[in-house]
């Protein structure tokens, strides 16, 4: 028996041998794959760092996307790298290199980094924040199917009802244009989340909406905070001289909380009261509601619903009236751009009545002036950040696993090899040559790139049109008028914390004719009248 024993126990002892050397065999084999990669294979090239802080002091917080792309100038090179406590990001600065990576190898890139600072305004379960996985394919499964092209077609008379409210507001009362516009913003994302209303200036809805936009708005560049970097520094005191975005984050919360949970409340109380219309609440809850009864578990339980829906109104409402204002502005400094588009509508549509969703397609030129708009300022000059899943090698560049990618959306859309004269507003650029244009190709990543890119970009884009082409049949956009009754130009004031923004501006907004703001009266009307009859949207 001994000896068998023996025999075994050196069988055993061979084949853990065998076992330890493999396994050790693998991991050299894969370390050394790794390190020899990190050795041979540079990162890609950056400004030099400093000592332990890498490049945290070297990143400017007021328009970062600006000195990437002077830097990319400098070193030569469309993808740069940076490092900070441990933490590594690469910028893309050009279309090539984001299509490459985010979208050819979306997998590997389709994670995001952990928004630290996010999370300390209080955000739940927004979509937009959350790292690849399987609650975020859910949220995915679940938000992105009311969205796609084919469907949106669903909230073409909401968006048209809205449209027409936002113009009149907008000639109505011109000194708060804005108002109207944030108003139609808010109105349609809220109404398709929560089936909710805005019943007039005083909502509460606005107000919360908008807190949320300026809570957002000027938080910075998404994951560039001093917690994002090092997260551990959100347990520090938010009074320290370098902490400003930790005290803003902690003020901003309750509006954040806020957003998340009235709304969804609300929308709750008018489903079980039987008011209110059809909504993205309405439809996951009673799936929630049915699995209940039949002892059933969900997926999709009480916390994604409601961070879903707040996800909708987030996401689609600020975005939707910073896009119009840059629209207005944009028209208002270029009256031939204005004048050129009123004349296609008037032509395509005709005066005697507004266009309609089916004109939209054949308005060439509105459509080009909307591309110019995305292309001249990208909201999200940055875009959201990505995160690689796997080390991964770009035209002999290593990027490592984790690291945080940054499109520089602002730096493909101002490239002067691309776009001549790039800081000039020029819709033409985009029609052929024998049309009279420059053949440019319209912009990409205003919406992003790849498996994260942007579920509302066509309910943001038809939104967008409908009022774009209907302010262009009703209305006059100039400067506002000086003390001696001419018009006034001046210079408007941005914020590139974060989102790039145009801040409040004023403007005139007078009728075009008497006929075109009676035809919006009465389209308002008409189109009110049915939507009341049928009880929805
Ligand atoms: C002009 C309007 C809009 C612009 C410029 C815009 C832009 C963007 C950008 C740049 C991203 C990041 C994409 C990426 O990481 O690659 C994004 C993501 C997202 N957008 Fe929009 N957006 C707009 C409107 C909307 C609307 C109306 C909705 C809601 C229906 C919406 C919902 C989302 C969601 C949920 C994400 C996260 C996608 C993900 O992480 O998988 N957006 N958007």
């Amino acid at each position: 028996m001994e000896p068998v024993l023996r025999i075994l126990s050196s069988m055993n002892l061979l084949s853990s041998a065998a076992v330890l050397a493999l396994v050790s065999a693998i991991f050299l084999a894969a370390a050394g794959l790794w390190f020899s990669q990190r050795n041979i294979l540079p990162f890609p090239p950056g400004p030099s760092p400093e000592p332990v802080l890498g490049h945290y002091r070297l990143i400017s917080e007021n328009a970062p996307f600006r000195q990437y792309a002077r830097w990319s100038k400098e070193y030569k090179s469309d993808v740069l790298f940076f490092w900070t406590f441990g933490t590594k990001w690469v910028v893309l600065n050009s279309v090539a290199a984001a299509v490459e990576l985010l979208e050819k190898r979306g997998l590997n890139y389709a994670d995001r980094p952990r928004f630290v600072m996010f999370e300390e305004m209080g955000w739940g379960p927004t979509m937009t924040w959350l790292r690849w996985g399987s609650k975020y394919k859910l949220h995915r499964r679940a938000l992105q199917p009311p969205f796609t092209r084919s469907r949106v077609g669903e909230y073409a008379g909401l968006q048209q009802r809205e449209a027409l409210r936002c113009c009149l507001g907008m000639l109505d009362r011109p000194d708060d244009w804005l108002g109207a516009v944030r108003r139609f913003a808010v109105a349609v994302v809220l109404k398709i989340a929560y089936g909710l209303d805005i019943d007039g200036p005083d909502s509460p809805w606005l107000k919360m909406a908008e807190d949320t936009s300026e809570a957002v708005g000027k938080s910075g560049a998404p994951a560039s905070s001093i917690m994002d970097r090092f997260p551990p520094a959100r347990y520090l005191p938010d009074w320290l001289p370098f902490m400003e975005r930790l005290r803003y984050a902690r003020a901003w919360r309750p509006a954040i909380e806020k957003i998340t949970r009235e709304p969804f409340e609300a929308s709750l109380k008018a489903m079980s009261s039987g008011t209110g219309g059809e909504s993205f609440v309405h439809t996951k809850m009673r799936t929630w509601a049915k699995n209940q009864q039949n002892g059933l578990a969900s997926e999709f339980d009480l916390d994604d619903i409601q961070g879903a829906a707040a996800t909708i109104v987030i996401a689609g409402n600020d975005t939707t009236a910073a896009t119009l204002m840059l629209l207005v502005l944009y028209l208002m400094q270029n009256p031939l751009v204005q004048r050129r588009a009123q004349e296609e509508i008037d032509c395509v549509v005709g005066r005697d009545r507004l266009p309609t969703w089916s004109d939209l397609p054949g308005l060439q030129y509105v459509n080009l002036v909307l591309q110019e708009t995305y292309r001249m300022n990208p909201l999200s000059p940055l875009g959201v950040p990505h995160a690689s899943i796997a080390d991964d090698v770009y035209r002999g560049m290593f990027i490592a696993r984790g690291t945080i990618v940054y499109p520089n959306v602002w730096a493909m859309c101002h490239d002067e090899t691309v776009y001549k004269d790039p800081f000039v507003f020029r819709p033409e650029r985009y029609l052929p040559r024998d049309k009279g244009g420059d053949d440019e190709p319209l912009p990409v990543g205003n919406f992003g790139f790849g498996r994260r890119n942007c579920i509302g970009k066509h309910l943001a884009e038809n939104g967008l049109l409908i009022v774009l082409s209907t302010l262009l049949a009703t209305a006059n956009i100039g400067w506002p008028l000086g003390e001696d009754g001419k018009p006034a130009p001046f210079e408007p004031e941005w914020s590139f914390r974060g989102q790039a923004i145009v801040l409040p501006f004023k403007a005139s907004i007078t009728s075009r004719s008497a006929e075109s703001r009676a035809l919006l009266e009465k389209k308002l009307a008409m189109m009110s009248a049915t939507a009341q009859e049928l009880g929805s949207q």
